[in-house]
């Protein structure tokens, strides 16, 4: 078993649907790796599936330890999930709905600790959400919710982030600063990221590898490069799209017929 996240013949059945077979990928400690494909294709399920929130059939593995057999408060320090669409809590500061990631870290029913306020302050202030912290968290726009859930799974400080479409409510210049954000913990914190990613030209920039599903199997993995062509794009999204080289990988340009 080898360092960093080990997924193998991971399966999922919804009611009547296999929704996942046979998933197998490997994530290097620090390496960020985003899962690509389209809609209904199986990239949120696999990402519960490794957060463990999802039933499944195969093995998760992080540093060679099981996550399914450790107590979720355990696992919880390990792993943090940003859903797509989170449910918010009613009546809540933004402040207070990020320090619940330090929930896992606190001694059980014990008060915040100074180095977790510290902690919850710093990632606001990464997130530029330091003027929004005495708010109430449902007042917030869409993009400004959206940084918030991420701004809370940072704040667990976990090895491993899973983010499921971390971009979806941000305009260009947000959507940068959180990818930014993100790809400067996983250098300098060693964070190990599995993201979806809709958007083909950021998933080119910012993850070092792909995983293309396709009804649930993964049919391509490799470099953005190796895996982002015009031939899988018409296969697999029916796309007409060409791709070009850029300085930071390769970017997907659509084309009308
Ligand atoms: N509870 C359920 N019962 C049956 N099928 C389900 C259930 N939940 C999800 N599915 C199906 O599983 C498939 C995969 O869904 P999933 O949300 O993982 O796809 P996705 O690739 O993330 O899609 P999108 O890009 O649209 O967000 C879809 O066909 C979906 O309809």
């Amino acid at each position: 078993m080898s360092a960093g996240l080990e997924v193998t013949g991971l399966g999922v059945q919804l009611g009547r649907a296999q929704v996942l077979a046979d998933v197998r990928l490997a994530a290097a400690p620090g390496s960020w790796t985003a899962v690509i494909g389209p809609n209904g294709a199986g990239k949120s399920t696999l990402l519960r599936a490794v957060l463990g929130v999802v039933a499944h059939s195969g093995s998760v593995h992080w540093d060679g330890v099981g996550l399914d057999t450790l107590p979720r408060r355990d696992r919880a320090r390990r792993i943090a999930y940003a859903p797509q669409l989170p449910v918010l809590p009613e009546g809540v500061t933004t402040r207070d709905y990020v320090a619940l990631g330090r929930t896992p870290h606190r001694p059980l029913l014990a008060a915040p600790r100074t180095a977790d306020r510290a902690v919850v302050e710093e990632t606001m202030a990464r997130l530029e959400l330091g003027a929004l912290a005495d708010r109430v968290l449902t007042t917030l726009s869409g993009g400004e919710q959206q940084r918030a859930v991420l701004a809370r799974a940072l704040a667990q400080q976990p090895q491993v982030l899973l983010l499921d479409e971390p971009t979806a409510a941000l305009d260009l210049g947000h959507a940068q600063q959180v990818l930014d954000l993100v790809d400067r913990l996983r250098r300098t914190d060693g964070l190990t990221v599995l993201s979806t990613l809709h958007d083909l030209s950021l998933a080119g920039q910012y993850a070092d590898r792909l995983v293309l599903l396709a009804a649930g199997r993964v049919v391509a993995e490799g470099t953005p490069a190796q895996v982002l062509t015009p031939d899988a794009l018409r296969t697999h999204y029916g796309a007409r799209a060409s791709v070009v080289a850029g300085p930071d990988g390769p970017a997907v340009l659509p084309v009308r017929d």
